[in-house]
């Protein structure tokens, strides 16, 4: 079926919503955009119009006139956004075995730059494939739900054939509803004078909070990818908040670690970067990190046989990479946002196609009973490999020297010692740091 087929709406007037709370014209765009209720919200503006799902039943190559539907009962009703309360009746879609189930994915801090790169790509067919409709659930706060009606005036504006539903939300437990991804990207920034273990309890207590309204109402296989700093202790606070999802589906990104590094030394190599395998990123994402080019290969070889240079890998690459963060801040005024909006996108297409044979990738994971012997109950970065199912399993055959094994060491100390600065959010206990010392997120060198 065309997707033109498939993109007949219509709209419904309800009387329904007694209840609407009208916006101030000033709030509503030529394109009727509007939020739906939000239950707990502080913003609630209601649309003049109950927009309802319209049934589309037509065969291939016809276009049928769309036959409305009830509208729902408001309380069941999804809280939706402008044109894409207009849906499609997905069901009579899928008969045609052209299109995919619909995939909801929630993505915080969706007002930021971070999300200003990704939720394009996402909308775009880019990250799940031509043939995934997706549904956007993005949340943001009071200080940014301005921000965040501009987010999706610009996603209607786009005209994505993919994206059938965008929703936003000042409320996890309602922008989490029945999330297969979450996309955890807001969180305070560290400003000038904060200590780390201050960053690491206001963060935290978001992520706290996300996990519990993540363990209320998102599905219950949700793929968890925390992009927000510091991101290994903030997927950990989140995963301990969410009991009844499985540890193994919370993420912390280190995606992006891995990419400069293979950048790196691609160029050291002389190669372009497609060349360079097996890159794994250990350990937290900080200036502890540790880039692996003792298990790193370029064009198949192992990357000491290609660099000859050994001190450049322990000293310059290490540096460098562990270091790129804030080496971009510097130069741009901010920190990276496309290529982690691009890292995100790669972290998830690992995930959701099989890793080619013979290599794989860094994602920060739950370390309950790992292989190698790092410490149990954090979250690390280790190399893992997918069937393309959204898992993944540990990659066993890894070697290890002391260099690498006393570097790993060091993050997994900073590790253990940011988790014991949080107990109080992980709920083990009073919260005490004794962090080794200030070690920094990448972009605060
Ligand atoms: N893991 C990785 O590889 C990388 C991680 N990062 C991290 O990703 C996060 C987002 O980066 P980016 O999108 O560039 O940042 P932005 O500053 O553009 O956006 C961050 C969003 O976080 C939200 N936020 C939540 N709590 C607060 C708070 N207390 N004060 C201010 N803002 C808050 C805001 O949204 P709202 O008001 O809607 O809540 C804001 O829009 C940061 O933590 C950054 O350090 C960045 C690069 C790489
Ligand atoms: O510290 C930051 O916000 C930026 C960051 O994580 C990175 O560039 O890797």
């Amino acid at each position: 079926m065309s997707s033109s087929a498939t993109m007949a709406v219509a709209e419904v007037s309800s009387a329904s919503y007694t209840k609407a709370r009208l916006l101030k014209s000033s709030q509503i765009s030529s394109l009727s955009t509007h939020l739906h209720k939000h239950r707990h919200s502080a913003f609630r503006p209601l649309p003049r119009t109950q927009h309802a799902r319209i049934s589309c039943s037509v065969a291939p190559n016809q276009v049928e006139a769309p036959i409305p539907v009830q509208a729902k009962d408001p309380k069941n009703k999804s809280d939706c956004y402008g044109v894409f309360c207009l849906t499609y009746d997905l069901k009579a879609e899928e008969e045609t075995k052209s299109w995919k189930k619909l995939i909801n994915v929630a993505v915080s801090g969706a007002a930021g730059m971070i999300s200003n790169h990704l939720l394009f790509k996402l909308a775009s067919g880019e990250v799940f494939g031509p043939d995934q409709p997706i549904t956007l659930k993005l949340l943001g706060s009071e200080r940014s739900i301005q921000a965040l009606e501009g987010v999706a005036m610009e996603l209607e504006d786009s005209l994505y054939p993919l994206l059938r539903e965008v929703s936003i939300g000042i409320d996890p437990y309602e922008v989490f509803q029945d999330a297969e991804w979450a996309l955890l990207i807001g969180a305070k920034p560290r400003g000038p004078g904060m200590e780390r273990a201050d960053l690491l309890d206001i963060n935290g207590q978001i992520f706290a909070e996300q996990g519990k309204a993540l363990n209320a109402v998102a599905s219950r296989n949700v793929k968890v990818i925390v992009v927000g700093n510091p991101c290994n202790t903030n997927a950990l606070i989140c995963l301990k908040n969410a009991p009844n999802i499985p540890a193994t589906n919370f993420h912390a990104l280190t995606r992006l670690d891995e990419n400069r590094a293979k950048c790196q030394l691609a160029l050291k190599a002389g190669v372009f970067y497609d060349k360079v395998s097996n890159m794994t990123i250990w350990g937290n994402h900080s200036t502890t990190q540790v880039p692996d080019f003792l298990n790193a290969r370029i064009d198949g070889l192992p990357v000491k046989e290609v660099i000859k240079d050994h001190k450049w890998l322990e000293e310059e690459f290490t540096e460098k990479v562990q270091n790129r963060g804030g080496v971009l801040i510097k130069k741009w005024g901010r920190s990276s946002a496309a290529s982690t909006a691009v890292s995100v996108v790669d972290a998830i297409k690992s995930l959701v196609t099989p890793t080619p044979e013979g290599d794989w990738f860094s994602t920060g994971v739950y370390t309950n009973g790992n292989p190698y012997g790092i410490a149990e109950d954090i979250v690390f970065s280790m190399p893992c490999r997918s069937k393309g199912d959204g898992d993944y399993e540990l990659v066993k055959e890894v070697k290890f020297d002391d260099y690498l094994w006393n570097r790993i060491k060091k993050s997994e100390a900073e590790l253990l010692a940011e988790k014991r600065c949080v107990a109080h959010l992980t709920g083990e206990g009073v919260g005490f740091c004794d962090l080794p010392d200030d070690t920094m997120l990448p972009g605060e060198v």
